[in-house]
């Protein structure tokens, strides 16, 4: 079958879907090509199918898809940044990382090998996951890849810079106190948004400001309002090279019920989209959008949120980026 696609700005955009309806065929990110359909890439969107890493709810390993499922309804134009992405640059789906689910450690190693391999020609990346253990491999590669410590912004009910569970170093509440002692996080510029919920204990907090971290918690974004939340933040970044890790869990429940430990009192969509928007500018590097679990979803719902986080993410890479085609 003929696949119909919008080409516009020389880069071959998502399948068309005033033609092929929306709903057909198999699911790429936004429609998007696949990577082997595009002789080169600007941003490429990437699955990563695993969740060993979880203490709580399984099921993150079946998020990309999802989200790729949920993304066929977005749209070639995003008004909100008034940019459209897939014109403005080369756009392709990556498909899945092949992990091993069985091998934490060798699961990490491959996330950090495919991230480099995607990304030696220049080409950016929006990760789907997967727990957030994978947010590890993908600071190593992407702090390689900026020659430096990159900037972090965490969106996530959690810290995730706990120690260890049940002995284990490299599980999904961990990955952010293993980049900072590996020394691959900017300290002067990574903030947690969207914090909540019971801790262990008030060491958690003590130790994750030893690590350099701030914190705007769910509570600061209802009660200052996204505005002045995006000043602090933009303030702290800077020009640095940004990465921007999305847990959907730093949704509210109502607005993200399929995910694998949920914590009441979090933000909406609107908030977190809100706040993504207003990165607009910032030298965003790399992002990821991760435990996105659809069996405790219901009518799409963390799906559809998931979809268009992704979707502002790579808005604000690709308008940050200059169109190769105008450099010339
Ligand atoms: N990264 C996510 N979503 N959750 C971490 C929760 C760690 C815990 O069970 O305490
Ligand atoms: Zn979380
Ligand atoms: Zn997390």
């Amino acid at each position: 079958m003929e696949e119909l696609r919008i080409t516009a700005g020389g880069h071959l955009g998502p399948i068309d879907s005033a033609r092929v309806p929306r709903y057909s065929g198999a699911a790429t990110f936004a429609r998007l090509p696949r990577l082997d359909q595009v002789d080169r890439t600007d941003i490429a969107v990437v699955g990563v199918p695993f969740d060993s890493g979880v203490s709580y709810r399984p099921g993150a390993r079946f998020g990309a898809n999802h989200v790729r499922e949920a993304s066929r309804l977005l749209r070639p134009y995003n008004p909100a940044l008034d940019v459209s992405p897939f014109e403005r640059v080369q756009v392709a789906d990556a498909g899945d990382m092949a992990v091993n689910p069985f091998n934490i450690h060798e699961a990490i190693e491959t996330v950090q090998a495919n991230a480099l391999e995607l990304t030696a020609d220049g080409t950016r990346l929006v990760t789907l996951g997967g727990d957030h253990t994978i947010a590890l491999p993908l600071l190593r590669a992407a702090s390689e890849r900026a020659g430096s410590p990159v900037a972090l912004l965490h969106f996530d009910a959690h810290l995730d810079t706990w120690d260890t569970y049940f002995g284990a170093e490299y599980t999904h509440g961990t990955p952010f106190r293993r980049a900072v002692e590996e020394g691959i996080l900017d300290t002067e510029a990574i903030s947690h948004v969207g914090t909540r919920g019971p801790l262990y204990g008030v060491k958690d907090l003590e130790d994750d400001r030893r690590f350099g971290f701030g914190i705007v918690t769910s509570s600061d974004v209802f009660r200052q309002g996204v505005d002045e939340v995006i000043a602090r933040l933009r303030d702290r970044i800077g020009d640095r090279p940004l990465y921007v890790s999305v847990d959907i869990d730093v949704l509210d429940p109502a607005h993200a019920p399929g995910t694998g430990t949920p914590e009441a009192g979090g933000m909406t969509s609107r908030e977190l989209l809100e706040i993504l928007r207003g990165l607009r500018g910032l030298n965003l590097v790399g992002a990821d959008v991760v435990e996105v679990a659809p069996a405790y979803d219901t009518a799409e719902i963390t799906g559809v949120a998931a979809s268009h986080v992704a979707y502002d993410l790579v808005s604000l890479m690709a308008d940050n980026l200059t169109p190769p085609s105008k450099e010339s």
